[in-house]
């Protein structure tokens, strides 16, 4: 089980913000459970920005993201999969983590 996470700094405004509720991610940081309580840190510099708590991991293919999991990550969908492809080229198997920014 994870016990914590870490994002791209450039990710970090829009977290604290609520306006990017979801990850997604590749199965080796999919061991999360939901009510998980999880300090966030930037991957960059390892800086502790929030803590983050768990709603759920669904699995989801490439080819199964839509529009509503690019307003999920405030990005359009274009966006959406060309960052998957830059952070996991390749890779099919997906899985969503959506999380909640805990009051700091
Ligand atoms: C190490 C690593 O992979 N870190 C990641 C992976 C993904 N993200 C963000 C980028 C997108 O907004 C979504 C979809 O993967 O999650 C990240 O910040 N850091």
């Amino acid at each position: 089980m994870l016990t914590k996470m870490t994002f791209f700094e450039r990710f970090e405004r829009d977290i604290l913000s609520g306006a990017k509720t979801i990850t997604l991610r590749d199965e080796a940081e999919s061991h999360v459970e939901p009510g998980q309580i999880l300090p966030v840190s930037t991957f960059e510099m390892d800086r502790w920005f929030c803590e983050i708590q768990i709603v759920d991991v669904t699995p989801v293919t490439l080819a199964e993201l839509t529009d509503v999991h690019a307003e999920q990550e405030n990005m359009t969908l274009a966006q959406l999969r060309n960052v998957i492809a830059e952070i996991y080229p390749g890779l099919e198997q997906l899985f969503m983590i959506r999380f909640s920014v805990l009051p700091q």
